[in-house]
């Protein structure tokens, strides 16, 4: 059974990382996570159908959704490319003392009978409520990986004594933290902030002890080869590709931006070159 279960674990990563080990995924939660206002650049992203088809087209390895949104526009996701099933957030509609935790609002099976190839939980290492989202998670991945399925760590340092102790949540001794307990609570993959350096990045990834690790995006940068550039030092550390959704949806024309970081994902290109080999300067 186990040799069965790690089978289905080992294949459905492979619907998202190449050869290369790498994966560019597209996340597309930010209408619950943040609200719509996120949208309202291009307000045209709003609908989940036009930018998948999009970043589908452009040659995106996967895409992650909350189940609502996998239901509405699922289809679109093509069975060449991974589709990523979150199963925890919040609105940030809730009162400030209550941001701190992650509800689950789908269940394993949600997942699994949507198409899911991985199933993906948060957890703020640090939060009040660490314990909620802690039992949240081993709950889903003792299911997931029961099934065959690969887990995913949304792995967030956040939480009073972080600020306390190492003043921001990015520093790289705390972001490190998170990736550890990520893999040592049972995660194939973990995503997480940039620590501010390749240096720190690459002990990120060290301490993730072969866990595939994968930048969460962050806002939009003005310069798109700034954004490039961050996600070619993600890279060289070791770092195993990134999870990306204001960087792509909030620009007016996402697919030669996608190109261009497909380029710097998985042929190691110079940032500056690929944006200019996809028309961006
Ligand atoms: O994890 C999320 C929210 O994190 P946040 O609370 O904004 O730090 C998700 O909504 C996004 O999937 C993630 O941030 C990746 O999207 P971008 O940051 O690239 O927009």
């Amino acid at each position: 059974m186990d040799a069965y279960q790690n089978v289905g674990i080992k294949r459905r990563m492979r619907r998202f990382f190449r050869r290369d080990g790498r994966a560019l995924i597209f996340a597309m939660d930010h209408g619950f996570e943040h609200g719509p206002t996120d949208f309202e650049e291009h307000w045209e992203h709003v609908n989940p159908k036009v930018i998948i088809r999009k970043v589908v087209r452009a040659g995106i390895d996967g895409v992650m959704m909350l189940p609502g949104l996998a239901r509405i526009a699922g289809d679109e996701v093509k069975p060449n490319v991974g589709l990523m099933v979150k199963l925890t957030s919040k609105t940030n509609l809730r009162p400030k003392g209550d941001q701190l935790l992650q509800s689950q609002l789908g269940f394993v099976e949600d997942a699994v009978k949507l198409g899911a190839d991985a199933i993906a939980a948060t957890v703020y290492w640090g939060s009040p409520a660490e314990d909620v989202m802690m039992r949240q998670f081993a709950e889903i991945a003792s299911y997931a990986h029961d099934l065959g399925f690969p887990v995913v760590q949304f792995a967030y340092p956040r939480g009073p004594y972080i600020n306390e102790r190492y003043g921001k949540k990015e520093d790289y001794r705390v972001v490190m933290y998170g990736a550890r307990a990520a893999a040592e609570s049972g995660a194939d993959m973990i995503k997480t902030y940039w620590t501010g350096s390749r240096e720190t990045f690459a002990k990120v990834v060290d301490a993730a002890a072969g866990v595939p690790v994968l930048l969460s995006g962050g806002a939009k940068t003005d310069n798109p080869v700034d954004f490039l550039k961050l996600v070619w030092e993600v890279i060289e550390a070791g770092g195993a590709g990134a999870v990306v959704g204001r960087n792509i949806f909030q620009r007016e024309n996402p697919e030669p931006f996608i190109k261009a970081l497909i380029r710097v994902v998985h042929r190691n290109e110079d940032p500056e070159e690929a944006a200019k080999a996809e028309g961006l300067i």
